[in-house]
């Protein structure tokens, strides 16, 4: 029996799993992807944001804030690339101009550090290739930009290293308590806790009906992207956002941590969860509202579209309370979730604690978790180091990425390793660039099948069932 079950292994989940793990308790994450980050967390803007957009008193306000705060710090620890690059929302009107003021305000009242409302030559000046209709803007100093599956793998790696364990591919079919006692059934057999955390994303009111819960819905909300290729990634420096509306803060664009750049998304609202098909309209949507706000984007230099499925919840704001004795629900973890997340961990485990777990700090404790270093980014003499002791380092997989088998096999490797096409190509980069995995995929099948002892027709691009060489990938 474990002292916690964390139901759901996205950023939330993740950032729970990792601060439970500075405690003494046997804690599990139940996942029912293949991997770590399969769901919201994999197709998401990667806006660190700076919080003046959520009203003042709501829980997204407050999580957003302090989450902000937090990020530096959390992704040094875990070696995870994160870039403060600032953002602006402009105005194009009045009506733009009255309303960044109001995000000025409530900024200030979210107890947000260096906001500034700014006139149209220092918008310009700041970032040139913003459309010259532009009449002023809101500029987010704290702002800042992340890689949202490294750092959700980052996490559950730290939480591994510190005893905390993973059952991915497991579906949670049916939850339910025994005196005191969850008895969590699922496609791998019964796992039993104390305690229970429902991190399930898309599909967390499903588990909150399971707990008895009170009744919330999640409204899945598809968001489309567009990735431009990195020969146009300065297009912007600084994250753009326009005036938000209530289907959201609209289209932005963006440059990655990976110096890519983004336009996205848009927002529309479905009835499955597990929709990521993009349309035609929906990208031209996308593309119109980025050049909307910026010059010369150019839809030559898309290299690849993808949808992502927000987990709105019907109740307007995050939903962290407790549906029965001894759980805790997190969910509806919308934008800015990704931000709030690593502030929501903490106070899920105090609330926790307010229900009698123990938490008795580890000694042992390993705050710091080391990405593997890629052979890029090597210096010379490491690369002449590595190469002596390891050909696989002299072999070039992806052209785009310049990423080496060396790279692939130890991303495999490593503990919660990539057992997937898509594992490898969110671990180390291999398939992310201009060709999009043309040339490298056959090859990092070939290193998959070798290292995990599959056969070639059992590489999955994801999850169960998706056969890379002979079944649906999508
Ligand atoms: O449209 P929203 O408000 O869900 O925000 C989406 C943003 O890209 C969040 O980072």
């Amino acid at each position: 029996m474990y002292d916690v079950a964390v139901i759901g292994a996205g950023i939330v989940g993740t950032s729970i799993a990792r601060e439970l793990s500075r405690y003494d308790l046997s804690v599990v994450v139940i996942e029912k992807s293949s991997d770590i980050a399969n769901g919201s967390t994999k197709a998401n803007s990667g806006i660190v944001h700076a919080g003046y957009d959520a009203k003042e008193g709501t829980l997204k306000a407050k999580f957003n804030v302090l989450g902000s705060e937090m990020y530096e710090g959390i992704c040094k620890e875990l070696d995870v690339p994160y870039k403060r690059n600032g953002s602006l929302v402009l105005a194009f009107n009045d009506d733009d101009l009255r309303h960044i003021e109001i995000l000025y305000k409530r900024g200030l009242t979210n107890g947000v550090r260096e906001l500034e409302i700014i006139d149209k030559n220092k918008v310009l000046s700041l970032e040139p290739n913003i459309q010259d209709d532009v009449v002023g803007a809101l500029y987010a100093k704290t702002g800042a930009i992340v890689s949202p599956f490294e750092l959700a793998i980052a996490l559950a790696e730290n939480a591994n290293q510190n005893g905390v364990e993973f059952m991915l591919s497991t579906e949670v079919i049916k939850v339910y308590k025994e005196k005191d006692v969850f008895i969590i059934e699922t496609s791998k057999g019964v796992v039993q806790s104390r305690y229970l955390v429902n991190a399930a994303g898309l599909f967390a009111d499903d588990i909150n009906d399971m707990l008895g819960g009170e009744r919330f819905r999640i409204i899945p909300r598809r968001g489309e992207y567009c990735l431009f290729d990195k020969a146009v990634g300065g297009i912007v420096t600084r994250t753009i956002f326009q005036t938000p509306t209530n289907k959201g803060k609209g289209i932005l664009v963006s440059p990655t941590v990976h110096g890519n750049l983004f336009v996205g998304p848009n927002a529309v609202e479905m009835d499955r969860k597990d929709d990521v098909s993009t349309t035609k309209e929906g990208l031209d949507e996308v593309l119109r509202g980025g050049s909307r706000s910026v010059k010369g984007l150019n839809p030559r230099d898309i290299i690849t579209s993808f949808t992502g499925i927000r987990a709105t919840p019907d109740t307007g704001d995050f939903v962290i309370n407790i549906p029965t004795k001894n759980a805790v629900n997190a969910a509806g973890i919308e934008s800015p979730g990704l931000t709030a997340s690593v502030a929501i961990a903490p106070y899920v485990v105090s609330l926790l604690e307010e229900q009698g777990l123990r938490l008795i700090k580890k000694e042992n404790f390993i705050a710091t978790r080391q990405n593997t270093k890629l052979f890029i980014n090597m210096s010379e003499d490491e690369k002449k180091e590595v190469l002596s002791k390891n050909p696989m380092y002299g072999r070039i997989i992806c052209r785009c990425e310049h990423i080496t088998e060396g790279d692939i096999v130890s991303a495999i490797r490593r503990p919660l390793g990539a057992r997937s096409v898509d594992g490898v190509k969110r671990r180390v980069r291999a398939g992310m660039g201009r060709c999009q995995g043309g040339f490298c995929m056959p090859r990092v099948v070939e290193i998959l099948a070798r290292e995990l002892n599959i056969p070639l027709t059992e590489v999955k691009k994801s999850d169960e069932g998706s056969f890379i060489l002979t079944g649906k990938t999508k």
